[in-house]
């Protein structure tokens, strides 16, 4: 069986799954008849043609273009996150039904190009992030419904975005800003209560909030004379920082241009003269500031000459002078480097981080390699947002998570700001870390290990604790030694062999650890230091279930969780099934991709009333184990 076929197969499961979700016209409430060929296996792409109805487009054997127009679907929308696994799906159409209900939540789908859910009888207030995930949209429609409340400002947050139809609902409120872009392509007609200018309606003024309507003359004047002090205090605290910094640097310094590098050919071809000297000192603030002349173009090339270079479209741009003039704070010192938090005076906070010993790619190689990775988007990828490169190191600039990592909320303990996480917390971590990982593996196959440095401090939380990735696909740009080293993937036990190298399932077996650090609580490296030597995570875990099924496994902060014992058990032998050491018998990322998508937070069938139980007792815990899962725990 190849792997397209075996591609091909799970789609189709896939569709079949989906499919039995719909409820079509007829009066037994079932599907549609015309998706019946769903349900009868095949495979909906043979290479790039399709056969099976509704599924317009496949490229290389995978499902492109689903269009499920004017089927009469009833009923609440469908759950998408079902059609999660469709990795190459980019265009989806449920117009022209009759569905009612919320508006579904497109999330799972971040790869989605068009969505089209036009003429249907969808209701209600769309949340405001409703389509932050989505960074490549296009198109959407979703005009002829009763959406109400304020246009969602997410909708305009792709930078791709080409046309949006939101005419005849009841939305309200101000068009968001972003749309204005789109001139002609936005389409708010029939919406009675929007204003602003491109409705030609406009806003009421902000009504006076209680408290200052009500403050009297004398307040006032003393919040004024506060804001006074305040401003003045801010501008003299600015000042001296500024003034401070560039005293101390008194050596050729890091310029504050920056450059963006475009899609164009032309821009991975970045040519430098010479490099400026860079002083860094250790601990606190970087120190390498002072404005040198702006970016300009140098015998008609680009020059990145020691300046920011940014690789993601349609983010607000800075410079190092800027980084400078921000609240610096260490976040901690790594293996490649040391990675600080950086707060802009008036802009986000990120994260810069250093990397020393990065020498496995030369500028231009380099430059290329991050122009790609500027072109992935993935909610569970945490995007570099610009770069800077000197000979001596490299500096990647990112976002600011302010949950911090993995790592800190499963063993910070109240270092933590978050509270110990619960199992769908847990569950919904590994979905995303699996579903980011996955979407390496296919966007960039020319590596052999996509990700190459999966552990838990590489797992960052975002307010919601979607799990984003980060210090990805950096093995270019590392020498063998040094990678050998540090990464982690590079540590699996196909490397650890003399002469051994990684392959396609070494971050599989990072995946797996992180699997048993987030089920068992206990830290891989600390682990090992605490007397165990002979054996790693993995080797013990394996051996408590070779001995027996019993809850000590599992992490004691996840006690009370109401009936998902059987699914942590699932999710275990994911984790050994992604940790067996021999490469050949490990499972492949689709595997373990799809069994973890089928994990939910509760067993199936659970009883809703039960009390909230500690770990399975072990002989419950044996009676609800799946025959033959002894034995493929000791393998
Ligand atoms: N974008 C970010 N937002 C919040 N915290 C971050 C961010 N990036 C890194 N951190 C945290 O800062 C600390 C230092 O990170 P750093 O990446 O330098 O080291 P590391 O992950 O421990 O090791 P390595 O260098 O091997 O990746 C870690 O606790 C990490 O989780």
């Amino acid at each position: 069986v190849t792997l397209a076929a075996a591609q091909a197969k799970s789609e189709a499961d896939v569709l079949s799954e989906f499919r039995a979700t719909l409820r079509g016209p007829d009066p037994d409430g079932g599907p549609p008849a015309e998706l019946n060929q769903w349900a009868t296996g095949g495979a909906p792409c043979d290479g790039n043609a399709t056969s099976w109805p509704r599924v317009r487009r496949c490229v290389d054997g995978r499902v492109v273009v689903l269009q499920l127009e004017g089927l009469r679907l009833q009923g609440a929308a469908p759950d998408l996150a079902l059609l999660a696994p469709l990795r190459s799906l980019r265009s989806l159409s449920l117009s022209n039904n009759s569905l009612a209900g919320a508006f579904p939540d497109v999330s799972p789908l971040p790869a989605l190009r068009f969505l089209f859910l036009w003429q249907n009888r969808l209701a209600g207030e769309i949340p405001d992030g409703a389509f932050a995930a989505l960074r490549g949209l296009q198109r959407v429609d979703l005009s002829g419904n009763e959406f109400s409340g304020p246009i969602p400002s997410s909708i305009a947050s792709s930078a791709r975005l080409l046309s949006v139809n939101l005419a005849n609902n009841n939305f309200s409120g101000p068009v968001p800003e972003g749309l204005r872009r789109l001139g002609a392509n936005v389409q708010l007609q029939g919406n009675k209560f929007l204003c602003g200018d491109m409705v030609g309606t406009p806003c009421p003024p902000a009504p006076p909030s209680s408290s200052s309507a009500s403050s009297s003359g004398g307040m006032k004047v003393l919040i004024t004379i506060a804001i006074v002090v305040i401003a003045v205090g801010a501008v003299l605290a600015v000042a001296g920082v500024i003034a401070a910094v560039r005293a101390r640097c008194n050596e050729p310094c890091y310029s504050g241009g920056i450059e963006t590098l475009g899609d164009s050919p032309d821009a991975a071809k970045v040519k430098v003269t010479s490099a400026p000297a860079v002083k860094i000192e250790k601990g606190g603030t970087d120190q390498h500031g002072g404005a040198t002349p702006a970016a300009g173009k140098r015998g008609g090339r680009r020059d990145d000459h020691g300046k920011l270079v940014f690789i993601q479209e349609g983010r607000a741009r800075f410079g190092l002078e800027d980084l400078l003039r921000a609240s610096a704070e260490v976040l901690g010192s790594g293996n490649f480097g040391a990675s600080y938090k950086a707060t802009l005076l008036d802009g986000p906070a990120l994260v810069v981080k250093r990397f020393k010993d990065m020498n496995g790619a030369g500028r231009e190689d380099f430059s290329e390699h991050m122009r790609r990775l500027g072109l992935l988007v993935h909610p569970n990828l945490l995007p570099v947002i610009a770069y800077l490169y000197k000979k001596e190191e490299k500096l990647l600039v990112t976002d600011y998570m302010a949950n911090g990592s993995l790592a800190h909320a499963l063993h910070g303990g109240t270092r933590s700001s978050l509270p110990p996480l619960d199992w769908p917390k847990r569950l919904k971590i590994i979905k995303g870390v699996a579903r980011g990982l996955a979407h390496l593996y296919e966007e960039l196959p020319m590596l052999m290990v996509p990700h190459g440095h999966l552990k838990s401090s590489n797992v960052l939380l975002d307010a919601t604790c979607e799990p984003l990735l980060s210090d990805y696909a950096l093995a270019p740009v590392v020498t063998p030694q040094h990678a050998a080293q540090v990464m982690v993937a590079y540590k699996s036990p196909e490397c650890a062999a003399q002469g051994g190298r990684p392959g396609r399932k070494s971050d599989v077996w990072s995946l797996g650890i992180l699997i048993l650090e987030v089920l068992t609580g206990k830290f891989p490296a600390n682990y090992l230091r605490r007397g165990h030597a002979d054996t790693d995570l993995a080797g013990w875990v394996n051996s408590v279930v070779r001995e027996e099924w019993t809850g000590e496994v599992f992490d004691k902060d996840m006690r009370g969780t109401r009936s998902g014992e059987g699914e942590m058990v699932k999710l275990l032998q994911v984790g050994l099934g992604c940790c067996e050491p021999d490469v050949h018998r490990r499972w492949g990322l689709e595997e373990a991709l799809a069994r973890i998508e089928e994990l939910r937070e509760r067993d199936t069938g659970a009883d809703d009333s039960s009390t909230a139980s500690s770990f399975l007792s072990d002989g419950e815990a044996a009676a609800s184990r799946p025959a033959g899962e002894q034995q493929s725990h000791s393998a």
